[in-house]
């Protein structure tokens, strides 16, 4: 799978570790290997962001774990989508297709919510207001969504499980056997994408 590549320079050997495709061809610079120096510099940091190193091959792994989100109130009674010339148009969403949106609905809206209508001001007593929120299972798939868009611009792709509001990633390149740059690009970019949701 991978092939030392010795160069003679300055009177020693160098030698730099590339991962080979199928083909047994050598893959692009961005596909090697890391370096002795990269593990040191760059696996640390993962650790400290809650990464660990699987024992049983060379691969990261972290699991991930979403709440609700985006609490907001929001006018339910009335919904109110628009304004021409003074009349807004109000729709009244059931509980149903909030939640087939997934919405989680409750009637605990905490401080009191007062309901807005766009350019509209407050629409007052005749609007309900419920709390709101996006499903923890909704926030995981959107997080999965952002990886798995990454993962097919980098054409390199996460090992994961998904239960719920749970999503395990590991972590390898399989065409290296190991851990390459494209892994450590790839959990930077995870990170980024949890810590945005
Ligand atoms: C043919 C295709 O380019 C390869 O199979 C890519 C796809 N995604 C990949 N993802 C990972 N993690 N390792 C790979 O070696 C890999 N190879």
């Amino acid at each position: 799978m991978a092939a030392a590549v010795g160069v003679r320079g300055a009177g020693r050997w160098l030698v730099a570790l590339r991962c080979r495709g199928a083909s047994g061809a050598a893959m692009s610079s961005d596909a090697q290997w890391l370096t002795p120096e990269e593990r040191s510099q760059l696996i640390p940091d993962l650790k400290a962001a809650g990464w660990s190193e699987l024992s049983e091959r060379d691969a990261i792994y972290k699991e991930f774990s979403f709440k609700n989100f985006n609490q907001v109130c929001l006018c339910v009674r009335a919904f109110c989508v628009g304004m021409v010339t003074g009349h807004a148009w109000c729709l009244q969403p059931s509980e149903e297709d909030l939640r087939s949106s997934g919405i989680i609905v409750t009637d605990d809206c905490e401080p009191p919510c007062q309901c807005w209508g766009p350019n509209l001001g407050l629409l007052g007593g005749a609007a309900g207001a419920i709390t709101t929120s996006t499903s923890p299972a909704l926030a995981a798939f959107g997080f999965m969504s952002r990886v798995a868009l990454q993962a097919e611009k980098m054409n390199h792709h996460p090992e994961w499980f998904n239960v719920y509001n749970k999503v395990q990633i590991t972590l390898t390149s399989h065409d290296c056997g190991g851990l390459s740059k494209r892994d450590v690009k790839l959990a930077q970019f995870i990170e980024k994408a949890a810590a945005s949701r």
